[in-house]
């Protein structure tokens, strides 16, 4: 009823040129000192029985590459569907695939499903295909698996790219999913996680309930660390989540984990020291299904609810509510004044509650909880709706929502609910020990249809928040650009014809 998964958080060992193009032979070496760490874990994964190890995106090269430079670390991966191959047992398949036969062959000889990012370099001509780029081929950032054999699985181009302009968007985009005698996976990339494509496709239309994750994440605090969004990622969509990130503490890359829709079961913060590590857990197969919905309020029913939020409440202008912004995004708060208490913010459309009590040591820390229901524009562009409460990073109003790693305030109790457009919610809790990342343990917390519960926290906490995405405002908003695009062509065709 169970299997042992593992990651690895990867310290990846940079080249020293990622601007000018190197020989192959130089590409190679790094991506070699790289493997045999790969190796090393490896081999310790299967001494401990591991079924499947995940590596980290970028692991075998970094990142801040130019599209030229990050040719010679390309290899040429071919359609494990049309075209099935064990690069470890015929090698000569194809030329130059160094990397792909000794991953193969690390899965191969471990016995061990392996999760892999590398990139794929696909020749094209601009003769049979006017998309083709000028060197004459694309090159994508690729997840490869390969089975216990060494067979290879799955590939997997990541769709949404951050800031990679060494990297081509795929033409197509598939869903990846691979069948190992523990369950059905499904896999993606990194920044794929905050959209809908593919990752809500995989888990509403295949029904996949594991997905294997590798990604290069900085932590962007107070609502988007590594260990707190992709913990809250697996809670709110049920599902296990197994990340592996590379480990770049000073650059703020680092937080991996396997985690459950119960919560973690292992996860990796540490700043402390540049050495990787090696997570394994014994997880639960979950039955295959679908597991969410988006919830279909009416327009209607949801300012009806806001209204009566807001109306309940006469004594709404307060001093102590306030505008932060909180990575970019300008939210209402309320700071909490007792050491317990029942907060209401609105935001637009989305009104938030909050339920709270500490344990009565608050003096020093500045908490408030807040309401954003927009557009969000920094480092990506995507609407979502959010009740978060924050411990500020200092004790002034236009702090909260600052990234902290310091807070002394333990809560008993604490409540969060709000009206939310859609059930693509994430709950996110992120406690810390000596200015040191925490998740709360399983059996603290629950998440459910009425909101976020946590009891006999252990640990001081930074942030508790409900994080949704509203997948469909991002499209009706892509709509309306290219609506708007049309209007004003129409408008200046007429324009032109009239003289
Ligand atoms: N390699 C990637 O795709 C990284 C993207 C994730 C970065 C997350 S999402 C936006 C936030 N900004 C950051 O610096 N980290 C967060």
């Amino acid at each position: 009823k169970t299997f042992r998964g593992a990651v690895y958080e990867h310290a990846v060992i940079l080249p020293e040129e990622r601007v000018t193009k190197v020989s192959r032979d130089v590409a190679l070496r790094t991506m070699m000192q790289n493997l045999m760490v790969y190796q090393s874990q490896a081999n310790i994964a299967r001494q401990k029985n591991v079924d499947l190890l995940v590596f980290p995106e970028d692991g075998l090269y970094g990142m801040g590459f130019t599209r030229a430079a990050i040719e010679p670390y390309l290899e040429y991966i071919p359609d494990y569907e049309t075209d099935p191959w064990n690069p470890c047992e015929n090698p000569v398949k194809y030329p130059s695939t160094e990397v792909q036969f000794f991953l193969s062959c690390l899965a191969k000889n471990n016995s061990l499903y392996i999760v892999a990012n590398v990139g794929d370099k696909q020749l094209c001509n601009k003769s049979d295909d006017p998309k083709c780029p000028v060197d004459g081929h694309y090159q994508y950032n690729t997840n490869v698996v390969y089975d216990k054999t060494g067979k290879l699985v799955a590939k997997y181009h990541k769709v949404n790219l951050f800031y990679e302009f060494q990297f081509d968007n795929p033409v197509n985009e598939t869903l990846v999913t691979f069948d190992t005698p523990f369950g059905k996976f499904g896999t993606f990339t990194c920044f794929d996680i905050l959209f809908h494509d593919p990752a809500m496709r995989l888990i509403e239309e295949k029904g996949i309930r594991n997905i294997v994750f590798p990604t290069a994440w900085m932590d962007a605090l107070p609502l988007l660390a590594a260990v707190q969004f992709h913990s809250a990622f697996a809670a709110g969509m049920k599902i296990n989540f197994l990340t592996a990130n590379i480990h770049r503490p000073r650059s703020k890359f680092q937080g991996s984990g396997i985690y459950t829709p119960l919560g973690a079961l292992d996860f990796y913060y540490n700043d402390l020291t540049d050495n990787g590590k090696l997570l394994i857990k014994d997880i639960d197969i979950l039955p295959e299904g679908q597991t969410k919905h988006a919830r279909n309020i009416s327009s209607k029913e949801n300012d009806q609810y806001s209204e009566s939020m807001i109306h309940t409440r006469s004594d709404y202008k307060k001093v102590h509510q306030f505008k932060a912004l909180v990575f970019g995004d300008l939210f209402n708060f309320e700071s909490l004044l007792n050491d317990s208490g029942i907060i209401t913010v609105c935001h637009n459309r989305l009104c938030c509650h909050l339920e709270y009590e500490s344990n009565g040591a608050m003096n020093d820390d500045l908490f408030a909880f807040g309401a954003f229901d927009g557009l969000h524009t920094f480092e990506g562009r995507y609407y979502i709706q959010v009740c978060a409460l924050l411990k500020c990073k200092h004790n002034t109003h236009h702090s909260c929502g600052g990234p902290t790693k310091a807070s002394r305030t333990v809560f008993q109790n604490i409540h969060i609910a709000g009206n939310f457009e859609t059930n693509y919610i994430f709950p996110e809790i992120l406690l810390t020990n000596q200015e040191k990342l925490e998740l709360p343990p399983i059996g603290k917390w629950r998440y459910n249809e009425s909101g976020l519960d946590m009891t006999g926290l252990d640990y001081p906490l930074l942030s508790a928040s409900l994080f949704s995405r509203v997948y469909s405002r991002d499209n009706s908003s892509l709509r309306c650009i290219s609506n708007t695009a049309l209007l004003i062509s129409i408008i200046c065709l007429l324009i032109l014809y009239l003289h």
